[in-house]
């Protein structure tokens, strides 16, 4: 079995996980992390990347670099999504997140993959794509009450050009019809880690955000 490695913390780290781990080397430590638009899951994994060394990989994020890149093929289709609320393909996403997991080099801990699985073909893709080389720890389930998430959207003053009236209702129908059943999927398996965020402010989410990865032992 070769493992690529670049420090000799990592090495042994990753040494140890390819000798117990039997048949397969799982290189990614990964946690995912999903929640209505607007719950406060990317200034939950800016604050865990800063003080529990994960690496924040947010797929929206991606898809908006996507979007921007010069000479992509996909900038069109993504902006129609995005603005539709609607899911991207997952050939698309998981091949802009497997790449950012191979650009960050192995320091990292584990990715905090912020915004995905967003929908069973998400699931699908990843599972095909990444499952074997991947342990997903747990998913963070960051949930708020809607109203308070289209609050928080409408004044996040990001020039997002989905930060709107009629983009955050397409995103919560969206996120109730086909995100909601895989955060449903995960809690089946035991995997789910709800933090309830409407009422508390970040330093009291990241509280409770702290004890979970504390309690999972990273
Ligand atoms: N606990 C909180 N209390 C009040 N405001 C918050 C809280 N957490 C985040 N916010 C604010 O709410 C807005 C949305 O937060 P954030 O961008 O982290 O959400 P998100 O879940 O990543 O949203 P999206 O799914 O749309 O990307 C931001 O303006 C952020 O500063
Ligand atoms: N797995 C994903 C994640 C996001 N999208 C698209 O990007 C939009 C914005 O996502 P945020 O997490 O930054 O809110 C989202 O509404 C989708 O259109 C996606 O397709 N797949
Ligand atoms: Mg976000």
């Amino acid at each position: 079995i070769i493992v690529s490695v670049d420090t000799p913390d990592n090495s042994s780290r990753l040494l140890r996980r390819a000798m117990s781990s039997g048949d397969a080397v799982r290189l990614y430590d990964v946690v995912f992390v999903l929640g209505p638009p607007g719950s406060g899951k990317g200034t939950q994994c800016a604050r865990i990347q800063e003080n529990l060394g994960f690496v924040h990989l947010s797929a929206g994020d991606l898809l908006r670099a996507e979007r921007q890149r010069a000479g992509s093929e996909f900038g069109e289709l993504i902006e129609t999504h995005i603005k539709n609320g609607s899911i991207v393909p997952v050939e698309i996403t998981c091949k802009l997140l497997e790449n950012a997991m191979i650009a960050s080099g192995t320091a990292a801990k584990g990715f905090l993959i912020d915004g995905f699985p967003r929908n069973q073909n998400n699931l699908d893709g990843w599972v095909r794509e990444m499952g074997a080389k991947t342990k997903v720890h747990f998913v963070l389930y960051l949930s708020a009450e809607l109203e308070i998430c289209v609050d928080r959207c409408l004044n996040r003053g990001q020039g997002r050009t989905d930060d709107n009236v009629e983009s955050i209702q397409k995103r919560i129908t969206t996120y109730n019809n086909q995100t909601f059943p895989i955060i449903q999927h995960y809690e089946q398996l035991g995997l789910v880690r709800e933090i309830k965020c409407g009422t508390k402010t970040p330093d009291q989410v990241y509280a409770e955000v702290a004890q979970v990865f504390g309690n999972a032992g990273l």
